[in-house]
C-alpha cells in the first residue's frame, strides 16, 4: 500500500463527499438488513397461528401487514441510499481518475525530448490510461466494497450470535474458503487478462500499421504475407482468450456452488434444531436469507484484495515517471523579456544515449536582428545547434549566451516563447489547417492566419481544397504534401512574430520558386528579429548576413556569402554543383 499513499492528498482534497459517501454506504446497507429480520418475524407468526399458538387472525394480518410496509419501506429507502453510494463514491474515484491523469499529463509535459527517446509511447499512453484505471478500481469500488462488507459484518455477525450462535458459526465457516477461492481465481484471471491485453495492443499496433502502410504493402504486393502473419496473431489471440475464458468459466459456478453448500450447511444445522425446538422456522429462513447476503461481500474481499494488489502495481508504475525529474530545469521565477542575440562560446554537446558528440568547440555570436546560414552535410550538427538554443538540451561544455546573460539563466517559458522553430519533419495535428496554424498563436483572428498562409505561400494551395481552412488534416481528413506541410508549419512560427526564428530545413520538399518567394518574405519580416536558418541549399544561404559550414560537429568555414563562394572549400564546392544542376 506503499505506493497507493499518493493518493491520499487527493482523498484529502475530497474529504467531505468520501466521508458522506461511507455514512451513505453504511446507511444503505443497515436499511437492507431490515428484510431478513422481517420476512422471519412474518413467517414465525404464521407457523404460530398454525401452531394455534396465536388464534386471532387480526393479529397475524396486523402483523404481517406492518412487516410488509416496513419491508416496502427498507427496500426503498435501500435502493434509495445504494443510488446515491455510487453517486458519491464512484464518482469520488473519477474525480481521482482525472485529478491523476491531469498530474500524469502536467508530468508529461514537464519532462524533457530525452525522456520520451528512452520511453516507447505505446509504454507513456498505457500508465495514463491502464494504470490509472487500474488505480481507480481501487479509489472507488474497492473502497465502496470494503465499507459495505465492514458494515454488513459489523451489523450482521453480532445480530446472527445473538439470534442463533450455533446457526451462525456454521453460517460463517464456509465464507472465508469462499474469499479464498475468489481471491484465487480473481489474480489468475487477472493475470491471463493481462495476457490478452498485452496481445490486443501487439495486434492493433500491427493492424494500424499495415493500415497506415498500405500504399507500401500494395506497391510491394505483399498482402498475402500480411494477412498470413496476420491471421497467424489472430489464433495466437484465440488461444490466450481461450485461457481467459476458460478460468472465467469458474467463477459463477464455483460462488453458486459455495453458496449451496453453505445453505445446506444452514438448512441441516438449523433443520435440528428447530426439531429440537430451540430455534423458530422463522429464524432458520431468516439464515438462508443472511448466507445469501453474505455470499457476494464475502467474494468481493477476494476481489477487492486482487484489485489493490493491481492498483499497487498500476500505481508503482505511475510513480515511477511522477518522480523523474525533468532533465530541463527553470532556475529562474522572474521573466525575462528576449530580445534575441545569440552567441555560442566553445559549445560542446555530446548526445549521453548514444555517445555521438555532434558539437565540437563551437563559437559564433549573431546579433539581433540579423540573419545566420548554417550549412553542412548530413548529420553535421546542425539541428543540434538549435535544440541547444531553444533548450531541448543542455550544454556540456562552454556557454550559450542570449542577450549576453548564459541561457540557464533566463526563464524558460520567456525563451521558449521567444522563440519560433520550425522543424525538419513538420509535425501537423489531426485538427483543421486554422488550428494548426493557430497553434503559434491562439487567439490569432482569422485575418492573421490568412496572412500567415500568404506568407509561407501556402494560401493559395489552403482555399483550393473544398473546406479551405477548415479542411481537417491527418488520418481523419487530407494528406497534405510533404512542401504543403513544410508551408503551414512556416505559417504556424510566423504568426507567432518571434524574436528568434529557427527554421530547421523547412524548405527542402518546396521548388526552388516557392523557395525564393517564402525567403525573400522571410527577409521583409525578419528585419528585426534574430533568424538562423539551416540549409543544404546555397540558394537558402544568399541572403544571410553570416553563414557557418559544419563538418562532423566543427566550424570548418565562416563567413558572409560572397565571401564564401570565392573562398576554396566546402561551400564553394557545394555552390558550383548546385549552379551546374540549376543549369541543366
Ligand atoms: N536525439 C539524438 N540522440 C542521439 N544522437 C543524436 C540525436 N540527434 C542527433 N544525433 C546525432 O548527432 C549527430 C548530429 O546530428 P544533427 O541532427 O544535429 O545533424 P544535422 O546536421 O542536423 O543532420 P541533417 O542535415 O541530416 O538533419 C548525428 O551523428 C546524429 O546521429
Amino acid at each position: 500500500m506503499k505506493e497507493l499513499q499518493h493518493l491520499n492528498k487527493y482523498f484529502l482534497k475530497y474529504k467531505a463527499k468520501l466521508l458522506l459517501g461511507v455514512l451513505i454506504t453504511i446507511i444503505a446497507q443497515i436499511f437492507a438488513l431490515f428484510a431478513p429480520k422481517l420476512i422471519g418475524n412474518s413467517l414465525t407468526i404464521v407457523e404460530k397461528y398454525i401452531n394455534k399458538e396465536v388464534t386471532d387472525i387480526a393479529i397475524v394480518k396486523n402483523e404481517l401487514l406492518f412487516n410488509i410496509l416496513i419491508l416496502i419501506g427498507a427496500a426503498a429507502l435501500a435502493s434509495f441510499f445504494t443510488f446515491l453510494m455510487r453517486q458519491t463514491i464512484i464518482n469520488i474515484s473519477r474525480y481521482v481518475e482525472y485529478d491523476l491523469k491531469n498530474e500524469v499529463y502536467q508530468q508529461y509535459q514537464n519532462l524533457s525530448t530525452n525522456f520520451y527517446k528512452k520511453n516507447r509511447t505505446g509504454d507513456l499512453m498505457n500508465r495514463i490510461s491502464e494504470d490509472v484505471g487500474k488505480v481507480r478500481m481501487y479509489a472507488g469500488p474497492a473502497i465502496m466494497y470494503s465499507i459495505r462488507t465492514i458494515t454488513l459484518f459489523a451489523c450482521l455477525v453480532p445480530l446472527m450470535f445473538i439470534t442463533a450462535p450455533k446457526v451462525a458459526i456454521y453460517t460463517l465457516v464456509p465464507l472465508p474458503i469462499l474469499s479464498f477461492l475468489i481471491y484465487k481465481l480473481s489474480r489468475a484471471i487477472q493475470k491471463r487478462s493481462a495476457i490478452v491485453q498485452q496481445f490486443l495492443s501487439k495486434l492493433s499496433t500491427f493492424t494500424q500499421e499495415s493500415f497506415s502502410g498500405v500504399s507500401v504493402i500494395k506497391a510491394y504486393g505483399i498482402e498475402p504475407q500480411t494477412k498470413t502473419t496476420f491471421d497467424a496473431m489472430v489464433i495466437e489471440g484465440k488461444q490466450k482468450n481461450m485461457d481467459l475464458v476458460k478460468v472465467q468459466a469458474w467463477f459463477f459456478p464455483m460462488m453458486i456452488l459455495l453458496i449451496g453448500a453453505s445453505n445446506i450447511l444452514v438448512i441441516y444445522i438449523g433443520g435440528q434444531q428447530y426439531i429440537r425446538g430451540d430455534i423458530e422456522f422463522g429464524v432458520l429462513a431468516e439464515f438462508i436469507m443472511y448466507v445469501n447476503m453474505l455470499t457476494w461481500p464475502v467474494a468481493t474481499i477476494g476481489w477487492v484484495t486482487s484489485i489493490i494488489q493491481q492498483a499497487e502495481v498500476s500505481q508503482q508504475r505511475i510513480n515511477e515517471f511522477l518522480k523523474v525529474e525533468p532533465e530541463i530545469q527553470n532556475l529562474v521565477t522572474e521573466e525575462t523579456p528576449i530580445k534575441g542575440d545569440i552567441e555560442f562560446k566553445n559549445v560542446s554537446f555530446t548526445y549521453d544515449d548514444t555517445n555521438i558528440t555532434a558539437l565540437k568547440n563551437i563559437s559564433f555570436s549573431l546579433s539581433s536582428g540579423e540573419t545566420l546560414a548554417i550549412v553542412g552535410k548530413t548529420g553535421s550538427g546542425k539541428t543540434t545547434i538549435l535544440d541547444l538554443i531553444s533548450r531541448m538540451y543542455d550544454t556540456d561544455n562552454g556557454v550559450i549566451e542570449i542577450d549576453k546573460t548564459p541561457i540557464k539563466k533566463l526563464h524558460l517559458d520567456s525563451l521558449r516563447n521567444a522563440i519560433s522553430i520550425v522543424p525538419q519533419d513538420a509535425f501537423l495535428f489531426s485538427e483543421s489547417i486554422k488550428e494548426n496554424i493557430k497553434f503559434g498563436k491562439e487567439d490569432a483572428t482569422d485575418e492573421e492566419v490568412i496572412a500567415a498562409a500568404k506568407f509561407a505561400s501556402v494560401h493559395k494551395n489552403i482555399i483550393g481544397f473544398k473546406k479551405g481552412y477548415d479542411t481537417i488534416l491527418g488520418e481523419r481528413g487530407i494528406t497534405l504534401s510533404g512542401g504543403q506541410k513544410q508551408r503551414v508549419s512556416i505559417a504556424r512560427a510566423i504568426i507567432k512574430d518571434p524574436n528568434i526564428l529557427l527554421l530547421d530545413d523547412c524548405l527542402s520538399a518546396v521548388d526552388t520558386e516557392t523557395e525564393e518567394e517564402i525567403l525573400s518574405n522571410i527577409e521583409r519580416i525578419t528585419k528585426n528579429k534574430t533568424t538562423i536558418i539551416v540549409s543544404h541549399r546555397i540558394s537558402s544561404a544568399k541572403n544571410a548576413d553570416k553563414i557557418i559550414v559544419l563538418d562532423d560537429g566543427n566550424i570548418i568555414q565562416n563567413g558572409s556569402y560572397d565571401d564564401l563562394i570565392e573562398e576554396d572549400g566546402y561551400f564553394k564546392e557545394l555552390y558550383l554543383k548546385q549552379l551546374s544542376e540549376k543549369d541543366l
